[in-house]
């Protein structure tokens, strides 16, 4: 096993505003070089914990380490210079340009402004490198804080809800720019209330619930920690929806409900496939079908999928 240092240790940290308990016993370990999501609903504690791993509020209780340095250390000051950061609403100067924004963020993080015009093309912004900020769209907005965050080449990023405010191409530049950035080695921390924006794109994840951890793993360890039945719709004309029914009544744990020529088929997933041997059999029944294998949301966080689709 490598004694590398993990790039971000959270070990039972707690932290309360004075009655509120924002984040209670959370522990966890971002491996170096990794992808990590954090998520979870509107008051989750995702930023309060991007606070503290910055450095930025001190724990009520527990420890974190950001490359094996304690952040209420001597030391991180230097740890703290390698580190980008996207807050949840980034705030600039309105009246200056965006390739005067990144020479300010620049000349403020000490690095030189000579990077500054290829960061805007990597974010899409260079044809708007001249213009002044004032009037930026909230995602070009959006793209200058991504930029911000990347100066100077750190080696951890963390970049809170960095998506808000972009269109759905703009979701996709955001996470190829993202990939390659990792592929240069850095680790990055993103965290969402939308799971599933992020969940394929991720190597890691937490889900947070009102302070605490309800979920960690890869994706595929998630999905395994909860078994929820597969909902299975089919198209079957009215005046065969009693033979088929016929043809699966061998077959325990299944719920069917029918409504005009829709037919509804919830199934454990252990069932999934003999049903659909038993469907195939049925080919000039069933005119069309469609699986909703149940989403993390379903799992998790209960928003039965919808919250999901309304972003
Ligand atoms: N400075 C503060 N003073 C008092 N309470 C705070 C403070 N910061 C956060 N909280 C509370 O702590 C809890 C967690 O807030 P936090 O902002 O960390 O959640 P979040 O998951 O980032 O939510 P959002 O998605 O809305 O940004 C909330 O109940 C919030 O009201």
């Amino acid at each position: 096993m490598s004694n590398k240092p993990k790039a971000i240790e959270v070990a039972h940290v707690s932290k309360h505003y004075g009655q509120i308990e924002a984040l209670n016993d959370v522990s966890l370990a971002v491996a170096p070089g990794e992808m990590f999501g954090l998520i979870g609903p509107n008051g989750a504690g995702k930023s309060t914990l991007f606070k503290m791993m910055l450095g930025l509020a001190a724990p009520s209780a527990g420890e974190i380490r950001v490359h094996g340095v304690r952040i209420d250390g001597r030391d991180f000051r230097q740890v703290r210079r390698r580190i980008g950061y996207l807050p949840e609403s980034f705030v600039t100067y309105d009246n200056l340009t965006g390739l005067e924004v990144l020479h300010l963020f620049a000349d403020l993080k000490q690095v030189g402004r000579d990077s500054c015009g290829a960061l805007l093309e990597r974010v899409g912004l260079s044809g708007a490198a001249g213009r002044r900020v004032r009037g930026y769209s909230k995602g070009m907005r959006q793209r200058l804080g991504f930029a911000q965050a990347l100066l100077g080449k750190p080696d951890l990023i963390f970049l809170d809800e960095p998506t808000n405010g972009l269109d759905p191409q703009g979701i996709h530049d955001f996470y190829q720019t993202l990939r390659e950035v990792q592929g240069e080695g850095a680790t990055i921390i993103i965290t969402s209330h939308i799971l599933a924006e992020i969940q394929e794109r991720v190597d890691h994840l937490v889900i947070l619930q009102s302070g605490r951890i309800a979920a960690q793993g890869t994706l595929a360890q998630l999905r395994a920690q909860r078994v929820m039945p597969s909902l299975l719709e089919l198209t079957v004309a009215a005046a065969r929806q009693a033979p088929l029914r016929a043809a699966l009544a061998g077959m325990d744990g299944l719920d069917i409900a029918m409504h005009g020529d829709n037919v509804r088929i919830s199934c454990p997933p252990a069932q999934k496939v003999a049903l659909l041997a038993a469907l195939f059999a049925e080919q000039g029944t069933v005119q069309h079908i469609t699986i909703h294998e149940p989403s993390l949301e379903d799992l998790f966080l209960g928003y039965g999928g919808r919250h999901a689709q309304a972003h």
